[in-house]
């Protein structure tokens, strides 16, 4: 039902009841008078729990523009038929109480690309979200886990040294989620990173979950289904989770703004073998792991901690409270893991402590927004119709040199105003 409404600045209390009012099976049409407190009222309007449809009328150009689509939890569970909402309840406490199949089961609904499927997976990230915020404040305001990012060149013993430090902390009583960031799976339609098959005795581990990339989607869309999934497995009891990625492209920096602490880790190689290593990701790591320092290789493992130890000493401090250190370890014979993992939680430890850690989270939260709103805003311009027509024509002329770049993009722009 539209009930169009007519609202000027005396109304602003009727808006407030109104508000408070349970008007989800109804559409709202608002004319506000010219001289009414938009700013105000789009605020209130946004903010209003229930609020499921409102079109803004701006009466100066008779311009229609949907106000907002503002969607809840309780809506959404409204609309839900009665097969939807059994699932979302079975994997709700299917996941709460540790089944590795309903966890499994939340993840794929949360990569889903189907639009109803993707409305479902929020309804239950929802609920998830509301557990574990329970539960964080029964922790005692301690986060459910330590969200650790590991990065590393093909080849570096990723996986090699995951399978032995996610036993070894599985045998301590650990909850170990690995999940895999691979955007080079989505063009290649696989992938091998997180595959069960690289980590065959981690994967058959009941205290271990492992999770491959998605093998579809922008790396956008990967990175915005691994935090969802980071959540699905706090929520699953997980208190360590590991998010690898393969050291090349972007991926390791948007693995950066998901995690608590970032680990590098580098083989016992020369240069050469490193230089597909970015060295602005050096510069992120909280921690730098040389690795395979067994054998023949511990010599030139000394040597490239050596190097990493002076290079990090240039860069410029991130925390307050940590300074990155370089280690060496082999998951060959178990050398330096140990340690490793008392440095981490010694991190963990300080992070919490002065605060940095909540700071951070707070931080990524606002940065994981950004990029979604980042994303979904140049998909709405490209998908435009008045845009989507122009843009063959302009980038044509753009290549042949008739137009500059910032001309076409003002051009375009301008006509993604006009008939937005
Ligand atoms: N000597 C020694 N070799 C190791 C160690 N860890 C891994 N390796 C070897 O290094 C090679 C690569 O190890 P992986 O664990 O597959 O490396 P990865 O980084 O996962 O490689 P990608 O799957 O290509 O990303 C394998 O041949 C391993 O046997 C180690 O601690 N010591």
């Amino acid at each position: 039902m539209n009930i169009p409404m007519l609202l000027q600045r005396p109304h602003q209390h009727f808006l407030k009841g109104l508000l408070r009012t349970p008007f989800r099976r109804y559409r709202f049409i608002f004319h506000p008078s010219p001289h009414l407190g938009s700013g105000i009222l789009c605020a209130q309007l946004l903010s209003s729990p229930g609020l499921h449809w409102a079109k803004w009328m701006l009466p100066s150009n008779g311009l229609t523009r949907k106000l907002c689509l503002q969607t809840t939890l309780e809506e959404h569970t409204e609309g839900l038929s009665d097969k939807e909402q059994r699932l979302v309840d079975k994997l709700y406490a299917g996941l709460i109480q540790g089944q590795r199949a309903c966890l499994a089961e939340a993840i794929t609904l949360v990569e889903s690309t189907h639009s109803r499927k993707k409305e479902l997976a929020q309804v239950l990230l929802q609920k998830v979200l509301a557990h574990n915020r329970e539960q964080e404040k029964l922790n005692k305001g301690k986060p459910l886990a330590f969200r650790v990012g590991l990065s590393g060149p093909p080849g570096a013993g990723k996986s090699t040294f995951i399978e032995y430090f996610g036993k070894m902390l599985t045998e301590r009583g650990h909850k170990l989620s690995v999940l895999a960031v691979d955007p080079s799976s989505c063009t290649s339609g696989g992938s091998l990173l997180g595959d069960k098959t690289r980590m065959t005795e981690l994967s058959r581990d009941m205290n271990a979950y492992i999770r491959p990339s998605p093998t579809r989607g922008t790396l956008g869309g990967v990175t915005r289904t691994t935090n969802e999934a980071i959540l699905l497995c706090e929520g699953g009891g997980y208190d360590v989770i590991l998010v690898e990625t393969v050291g090349v492209g972007q991926s390791e920096f948007a693995v950066t703004d998901m995690v608590d602490m970032f680990i590098l880790l580098l083989p016992p190689a020369g240069g050469d073998e490193l230089q597909g290593i970015k060295r602005g990701i050096v510069e992120m790591a909280d921690l730098v792991a040389i690795t395979k320092s067994d054998g023949d290789l511990i010599v030139p493992a000394r040597r490239i901690q050596a190097e990493y130890v002076s290079a990090l000493k240039l860069l410029r401090r991130r925390s307050g409270v940590w300074r990155p250190k370089v280690i060496r370890i082999s998951a060959r014979s178990g050398e330096g893991i140990t340690e490793m993992w008392d440095k981490m939680k010694e991190f963990q430890e300080v992070m919490l402590v002065s605060g940095e850690l909540a700071a951070k989270r707070q931080k990524q939260q606002k940065v994981w927004m950004w990029n979604l709103i980042q994303e979904n805003v140049i998909e709405h311009f490209r998908t435009h119709p008045a845009v989507r027509e122009q843009i063959p024509l302009l980038e044509k002329r753009v290549l042949s040199g008739a137009l500059s770049p910032g001309l076409a993009a003002d051009l375009l722009l301008k006509a993604f105003k006009s008939r937005h």
